[in-house]
């Protein structure tokens, strides 16, 4: 079953209101730490069975206060443990404190630790609260765990991983497992700190519905139910124009591949029709690798006003192997002002690079009509600002590039971040390596003109797109082509 909570992402700052409002409507913050910790120390003896010792090493916040309460109950489930401390733990406070108090035994300066084969490291030092470069001590402490290939279970997240951002802050531990409280952060979805932390475990710790909603964003884990009901219903009526008729136009003789990819990708997501407009100088070729796709001459800004009295044609895709940068502004000049739909990718993205607000002005007075696909290049090609500043997540530049440019906006990579210009922002997780191939994006760039032009929202249509293309790249697995993910789309069942 599908539960709000499991597909939201909050950020430290958000967390931190929550934990406020949850102790102020009478919650006892100690009791979240006391099941945190005990959730830690389950995890650990589930995970771990046969560990030699239990290494706790708790920090000078409530990270810190979690570890001390999962190594009291590590040793009361009878586990051997050591437990060290960065910094002084009698100046510990508040529940972290009360953490501390009841936990009995020795507590060594985590300068003195030394890791033992056998060891499986708690990692208790930082998780929210981390606010700058981890100091030289702790440093040279996941150096040595490192060094020694030891099993790490972070919690809460890898200190050294920006819970805010995904970023290391200087070093970071090497999770096999993260157990966090709640919900995820962006440091869990984001690169690298998806990759360090691991497996995810998220522990309800008895935070209320109500109170997690009050506080919580707009950001979300891509998933099939944020969508579902947006998705084109086939019924037996469905004629193929009702499904949609998608345009991809086709870059010169030398560079058509990459809009073929888009046009077959298009009509294996589900568009009715698909036709490749294509420079009279390149007809041959397209034509003798097309055969479902239709195939149109356009050579002109003339040629596309001719092909835009048709109505039914309300929908395409621009860039992939386009090439000529003028044509490109000119063509999309004249999509917008005729109140098309547009996916914008590759070249397309690119012939804007000298003016990028002349695009965003074309789609300002409107519903969004507009689906932007950047990798992170092409991306700083539109939005420099915004690619420069180190102090984004990578959710929140794509949020800002959105809402600029009032487009529905894909900021592709293993982490590819959905963003709409309302503030809404899923992060996808489902792509495999494989996916980053040659024609990857061609695909993609089809997959969305597919569904928009069913008449998907173009957020709903972006994120659906990329679910399904890494679905795709999933089933087709190692070694992959362009070609493979397109076939793989066909073959995928129900969505979700
Ligand atoms: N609802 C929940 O999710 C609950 C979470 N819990 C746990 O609490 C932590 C967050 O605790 P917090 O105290 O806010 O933060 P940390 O423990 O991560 O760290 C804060 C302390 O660390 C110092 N700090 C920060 N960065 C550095 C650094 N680079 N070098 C040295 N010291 C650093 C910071 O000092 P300042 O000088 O910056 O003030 C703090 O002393 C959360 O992650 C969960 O594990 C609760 O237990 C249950 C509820
Ligand atoms: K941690």
């Amino acid at each position: 079953m599908h539960r709000e909570i499991d597909t939201l992402i909050l950020t430290p700052d958000d967390m931190g209101r929550i934990d406020h409002d949850a102790a102020a409507s009478g919650l006892s913050s100690y009791g979240l730490m006391e099941r945190a910790g005990q959730a830690v120390a389950a995890a650990a003896l589930r995970r771990f069975p046969g560990a030699l010792r239990f290494a706790v090493l708790c920090g000078p916040g409530n990270n810190g206060g979690d570890g001390y309460v999962a190594a009291r109950a590590l040793q009361e489930a009878g586990a051997a443990i050591a437990v060290y401390a960065f910094g002084d733990p009698a100046t510990l406070k508040g529940d972290a404190a009360e953490a501390f108090g009841c936990f009995k035994g020795p507590v060594f300066a985590l300068a003195d630790y030394a890791p033992r084969v056998g060891d499986v490291v708690i990692d208790a030092l930082f998780g929210a609260g981390l606010s700058r470069d981890l100091p030289e001590t702790v440093i040279r402490t996941i150096n040595a765990v490192r060094e020694k290939v030891l099993p790490v279970l972070a919690v809460d997240l890898p200190s050294g991983i920006d819970g805010r951002t995904g970023q290391v802050r200087g070093r970071a531990f090497e999770a096999v497992a993260t157990v966090t409280f709640m919900c995820r952060k962006p440091g869990h979805v984001l690169l690298p700190g998806r990759m360090l932390a691991g497996d995810v475990e998220i522990f309800d710790i008895g935070i209320p519905g109500r109170v997690l909603a009050r506080h919580a964003g707009h950001s979300r884990v891509n998933t099939p139910a944020l969508w579902r009901v947006a998705l084109p219903t086939e019924t037996s009526a469905t004629h193929k124009y009702v499904r949609g008729h998608l345009a991809v136009f086709s870059g010169g003789a030398t560079a058509t591949g990459a809009a073929r990819l888009s046009a077959l990708a298009g009509l294996r997501a589900g568009a009715g029709l698909v036709t490749l407009l294509s420079p009279r100088d390149a007809l041959a070729t397209n034509a003798a690798h097309l055969t479902s796709v239709m195939l149109k001459p356009l050579d002109s800004e003339d040629d596309l006003a001719a092909l835009l009295e048709d109505a039914r044609l309300k929908t395409f895709v621009l860039g992939p192997g386009f090439g000529h940068m003028d044509k490109a502004r000119h063509y999309v000049r004249r999509l917008a002002e005729t109140g098309r739909q547009l996916v914008l990718d590759a070249d397309g993205i690119t012939a804007f690079r000298d003016d990028p607000g002349s695009l965003f002005q074309l789609f300002a007075a409107s519903d969004t009509r507009l689906v932007l696909t950047p990798h992170d290049g092409e991306f700083a090609r539109l939005f420099p600002d915004l690619a420069a500043d180190k102090g984004l997540s990578k959710i929140e530049r794509a949020q800002k590039a959105a809402a600029r440019s009032n487009a529905a906006l894909v900021l592709k990579g293993a982490d590819t971040v959905i963003a709409a210009p309302d503030g809404r922002a899923l992060v996808n997780d489902n792509a495999s390596p494989w996916l980053a191939t040659a024609g990857s994006g061609d695909v993609l760039a089809g997959i969305i003109g597919a569904h928009l032009t069913q008449g998907m929202p173009a957020f709903e249509a972006a994120a659906s797109a990329v679910w399904r293309h890494g679905e795709a790249g999933r089933a087709a697995g190692e070694g992959l082509t362009a070609e493979d993910i397109v076939n793989a789309l066909s073959g995928l069942s129900e969505i979700g």
